[in-house]
């Protein structure tokens, strides 16, 4: 038994719809998006943004095609109010975008904001009040009645406030505030007398808006309020049901999604989920949960990191690295086996030209987001072969065999487990320079003369000149070909007994820079296996080089295992 004082807590209710059809609808069509970050996110800044920060992020969201935009609350404060006038008289509200403005239900403050509507084409007035069991015991003193009293004033007041300002279309949002709270049956009490006052039809419907102000359940429950109120306030096409989801538990985009499958047609929320404690629901999360299931979500979101800066930079607040979509490392996979499954999904889709997207651990082309796949594979002490073989594939042009892939992450695998750090591209290849094509000690080869014998005898003999702890030497050999009549060189003159595992050869780079590289497993003394690599532009020295590469490693690692370190 846990410690906690759980005594202080009990369960919601569930909620009585013992036909809700809510669990087997799709989404298949994006609501109307209405974003709050002027508003919602705004007022839970730690220093709430001034005009130049206002603009951007009300330049930002029009380019990303919102249509309806909460720009403040204009009788709270000056910056809002400044803000509102600002966009209305110099033009910078598009004819297909309205604004949308917050007030409480109360007179001074409705005044107020008309005054900073004044001139716009067409502008929303949020009326909001709130109407939960505990808001009317603690906040307000008030039963029912008195609630439903100050919803019905204020929309009366904003009624009689339409003709001052004829030149703008008014749309009234009424939002019963802490609706979670609220008991069903009188959310639709406040609702209905809101709309009996204002008298919405199917051509100018009012905006019902749901919040969960605070998120109090599953999300399951708050799809099954919103399917009770559909089912149960009257006048269906006379009202937008619009969303307004918190994140308190964390499932403030499950909540939004399931109150769409429940019927909603709006949703209101904020980039990235800024907003009040834990957030405001992220409408580019569920826009693009959307997109990822082929459905239109009727935003843009091409750019997301020029997104996520712009947020960053008038929130004044991170996004985190891990955000869905968003977060710095979304698309990067640190461990072995997703490493591995990427690089295969990318390759195999590379190959096939597929239209769908399938790649493991991807649910989303990162491309689609303006992102690359650059960042996709790092390396660190959880990663294995796959990643480590992808980068150098991908920055450099090897094409390691497989055995080599093995063989180099556990020399990388060494450098990470004492570093602890992650390892780029760049130090990867660093590494596997200095392991490989700077192997030259105590074998360096100098040059070679190799003549084909005729194709009756298909042999090669070759005079090789190399170093050996810093001696020049000369050998001779022959074999089958190049390798193996260098091998036979070292073997007869310098006592170096190799024999080639396995051998494969591509070239990097194209035209006069094009260089061959050279991969050879071969077995020294003891059995031991190892391989060589050798860069060269001659395909026949890249060979030779990477024999020489192989001896050398072979030489270390039997030292290391008479010094009893451990061969590599
Ligand atoms: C869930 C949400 O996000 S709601 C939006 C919340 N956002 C904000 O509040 C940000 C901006 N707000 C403000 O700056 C201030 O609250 C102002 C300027 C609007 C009003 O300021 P004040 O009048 O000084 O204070 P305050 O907001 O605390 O008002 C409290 C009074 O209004 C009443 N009230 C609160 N909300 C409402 C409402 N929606 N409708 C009618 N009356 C309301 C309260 O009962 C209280 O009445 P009392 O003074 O008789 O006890
Ligand atoms: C003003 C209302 C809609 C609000 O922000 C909320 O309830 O969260
Ligand atoms: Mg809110």
């Amino acid at each position: 038994m846990s410690r906690m004082p759980i005594e202080k807590y009990r369960a919601f209710q569930p909620i009585d719809l013992p036909n809700r059809s809510w669990p087997s609808k799709v989404i298949t069509k994006a609501p109307i998006w209405c974003s709050v970050d002027l508003r919602d996110g705004n007022q839970a800044l730690i220093e709430p943004m001034g005009h130049e920060r206002k603009l951007r992020m009300f330049r930002t969201l029009v380019k990303m095609g919102f249509k309806e935009i909460e720009i403040g609350f204009p009788s709270a404060s000056q910056t809002d109010f400044d803000f509102a006038r600002f966009l209305v008289e110099n033009g910078e509200i598009p004819g297909d975008v309205t604004i949308q403005v917050l007030t409480q239900a109360r007179e001074e403050l409705i005044t107020r904001t008309f005054d900073a509507i004044r001139g716009a084409k067409r502008a929303i007035v949020h009326l909001y009040n709130s109407t939960s069991t505990l808001q009317r015991r603690v906040v307000f003193g008030l039963d029912r009645a008195g609630i439903v009293e100050i919803a019905v004033k204020g929309t009366e007041l904003v009624k009689s406030l339409v003709h001052t300002i004829p030149e703008t279309e008014i749309v009234l949002e009424y939002s019963p505030e802490s609706f979670t709270g609220t008991e069903l049956d009188f959310a639709k009490e406040v609702c209905e007398a809101v709309m009996d006052v204002w008298q919405p039809t199917a051509e100018k419907p009012i905006i019902i808006n749901l919040p969960a102000t605070v998120e109090m359940a599953t999300p399951n429950i708050y799809a099954d309020q919103i399917e009770w109120f559909i089912n149960n306030v009257k006048w269906r096409e006379r009202y937008i049901l619009s969303l307004h989801p918190h994140n308190d538990r964390g499932t403030g985009v499950a909540a939004a999604e399931l109150g769409m499958m429940a019927g909603a047609d709006r949703v209101e929320g904020t980039l990235f989920g800024n907003g009040e404690r834990t957030g405001n629901v992220d409408v580019v999360n569920i826009a693009l949960n959307m997109f990822t299931q082929g459905v239109d979500p009727e935003l843009e979101i091409e750019d997301i990191d020029d997104l996520r800066r712009t947020a960053e930079y008038c929130n004044q607040l991170p996004v985190h690295p891990r955000h869905p979509y968003a977060g710095d490392l979304v698309f990067t996979a640190f461990s072995g086996s997703h490493q591995d499954a990427i690089k295969k999904g990318l390759g195999a889709r590379r190959k096939q030209n597929d239209v769908i997207w399938e790649v493991p651990y991807l649910p989303i082309d990162p491309e689609d987001l303006g992102r690359s796949y650059e960042a996709v594979i790092r390396v660190n002490s959880q990663s294995g072969k796959g990643g480590v073989a992808y980068l150098l594939e991908e920055d450099y042009g090897l094409h390691l065999p497989r055995k080599l892939q093995i063989e180099f992450s556990r020399v990388v695998q060494g450098h990470t487990d004492t570093t602890g750090k992650e390892v780029t591209a760049g130090d990867l290849f660093e590494m596997f320079r200095k392991e490989y094509l700077e192997a030259k000690y105590p074998l360096e080869f100098v040059d070679h003369v190799t003549l084909p014998d005729t194709h009756a005898t298909e042999r090669s003999t070759i005079t090789t000149h190399v170093k050996l702890y810093g001696q020049a030497k000369e050998a001779h050999g022959i074999g089958t070909g190049p390798i193996d009549a260098f091998c036979d060189s070292l073997a007869k003159a310098l006592g170096i007994a190799l024999e080639v595992v396995d051998y494969s050869q591509h070239a990097v780079g194209k035209g006069a820079d094009a260089e061959a590289v050279t991969y050879v497993e071969m077995k020294g003394a003891g059995n031991l296996t190892l391989f060589g690599v050798g860069r060269d532009r001659n395909v026949t020295i890249a060979s030779l080089k990477a024999v020489a590469s192989a001896a050398n490693r072979l030489h270390a690692a039997a030292a290391r295992a008479e010094a009893g370190i451990g061969a590599k």
